[in-house]
């Protein structure tokens, strides 16, 4: 499993270089800035594993810079760096969401353990990207679900990412060293299912050569995903509903009882309520799988995650494929905002590998953008400013960098956008009242 590189944030030269040579030689990739604005361009640009940073640095702190991260990407683990006088400042960012904090100076041993211990893996850990206000909502609720062993239903249309959530409860749960297991009730032929949920002995049936433990069995101490819930017939919903109340399973053509400890998760794309009251799902099963619903919004109703996610995949295909990582032009994120993504984010998801295949350089542009039956989104609900959430979002990290480029000066960001200083002055307050730290 590959390392996502370490973005190293010192405003120190000496000890910003010390600290690249102790994580590059033990194979760590790192990429280091010399001050939290650098940090916030480079994490736009890169999908890191980890972020380890100063806390005491120029206008932009270390906390400042772990409020963005939150807020943008509340799922990277942040370390902060910190002298001994200012230990109460990383107590108060630990509160605030860091992993833990490094009082300096420590030995390069102390970094390398906490490094091994946080870094997030690609491919290890599938990334719940989110940055519309709904999904971090969202997000911060499942977080909190996760610690608990609760039955959780997630519902949501095809594509919108259900399954990813399922993986996000694992790896935040206290189950999270034991397996997780997924299993696709709709692409099991029925017949086959209860055998692979519940597992078989040497010939229970024909074909069953050799004992063979089922999903249940599998995911012991981790969790099992019954992805597609709803596409199980009523005969095995009852058998499902006795091995989650008894706790125990007994393989097929089996007689001893296998006691289970298993958190089992949910999805699926119906109103599974109505399936209920049609009589196609037993209600019983229904409310001991739905202890704690989540629903995730179809994509064009949390427009602020288009972009966002877009890169996460660009990036994800082309670490993959050992390519660059292209920018998006602002005509091709116009065209990726505009429309309404009836498939959710798997069709995002083709889309960009489309574009993957026609770039011509580092940059895509809306030629790139093939959208077959391309919808129109609806048009954003009027807000203060006429923006829709996807726009605005555009337009806080064009401020956010115009900020960076001028050094903070906001006569020359205002000049830069072709705006007066007095819209500007506006519109940070407004950034600000959302919560987004200011580079002063
Ligand atoms: N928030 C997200 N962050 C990163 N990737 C995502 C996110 N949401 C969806 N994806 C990606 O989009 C694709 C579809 O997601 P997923 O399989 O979780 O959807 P689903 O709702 O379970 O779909 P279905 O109902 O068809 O099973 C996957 O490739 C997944 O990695």
């Amino acid at each position: 499993m590959a390392d996502l590189p370490i973005l190293l944030v010192e405003d120190d030269a000496a000890l910003r270089e010390a600290l690249v040579d102790t994580l590059e030689l033990a194979q760590y990739p790192v990429i280091a800035v010399d001050s939290a604005e650098a940090a916030v361009i480079a994490l736009k640009k890169t999908q890191f594993g980890l972020v380890v940073s100063d806390v005491q640095m120029g206008a932009m702190d270390g906390v400042a810079l772990l409020g963005f991260i939150q807020k943008q990407q509340p799922q990277l683990p942040v370390l902060l760096m910190t002298a001994y006088a200012a230990v109460e400042k990383a107590v108060e960012a630990m509160k605030l969401g860091a992993k833990d904090y490094l009082q300096k100076p420590f030995s390069p041993q102390v970094l390398l353990n906490q490094v091994e211990r946080y870094l997030m893996r690609a491919g290890g850990e599938e990334q719940a990207v989110v940055a519309d206000e709904q999904s971090q909502a969202l997000l911060k609720l499942a977080q909190k679900v996760a610690k608990s062993d609760a039955s959780v239903m997630i519902t949501g249309p095809s594509g919108s990412g259900k399954e990813v959530l399922a993986r996000y409860l694992h790896q935040h749960s206290s189950r999270n060293d034991a397996p997780f297991v997924a299993i696709n009730c709709a692409a099991i032929p029925e017949n086959m299912l209860e055998a692979t949920l519940f597992g078989y002995e040497k010939g229970a049936y024909t074909g069953a050569h050799q004992a063979c433990p089922g999903k249940f069995e599998q995911a012991q101490d981790g969790t099992l995903l019954l992805d597609e819930v709803s596409e199980m017939d009523l005969g095995l919903q009852a058998k499902l509903l006795r091995v989650l109340q008894e706790r125990e399973v007994e393989r097929l053509g089996g007689r001893k009882v296998i006691p289970l400890n298993v958190r089992v998760l949910a999805t699926s794309n119906r109103d599974l309520k109505q399936y209920v009251d049609e009589g196609k799902f037993r209600e019983d099963l229904y409310y001991r799988l739905n202890v704690f619903p989540l629903a995730w919004p179809a994509l064009c109703e949390r427009p602020g995650d288009i972009l966002p996610l877009a890169r996460h995949l660009l990036e994800k295909h082309c670490q993959r494929s050992g390519d660059s990582t292209p920018e998006l032009s602002e005509a091709a994120a116009r065209k990726l905002l505009g429309h309404r993504w009836p498939g959710n984010v798997r069709e995002l998801d083709n889309v960009v590998q489309r574009a993957l295949i026609l770039r011509q350089g580092d940059t895509l542009d809306a030629d790139d953008i093939v959208i077959e039956g391309y919808q129109a989104a609806a048009p954003a609900p009027v807000s203060s400013d006429s923006l829709g959430a996807g726009v605005r979002a555009q337009e806080h990290q064009i401020i956010l960098e115009t900020l960076n480029q001028c050094q903070g000066s906001r006569k020359a960001v205002a000049e830069k956008l072709g705006i007066s200083s007095r819209t500007l002055r506006y519109k940070l307050a407004k950034m600000r009242e959302a919560g987004i730290e200011i580079p002063a």
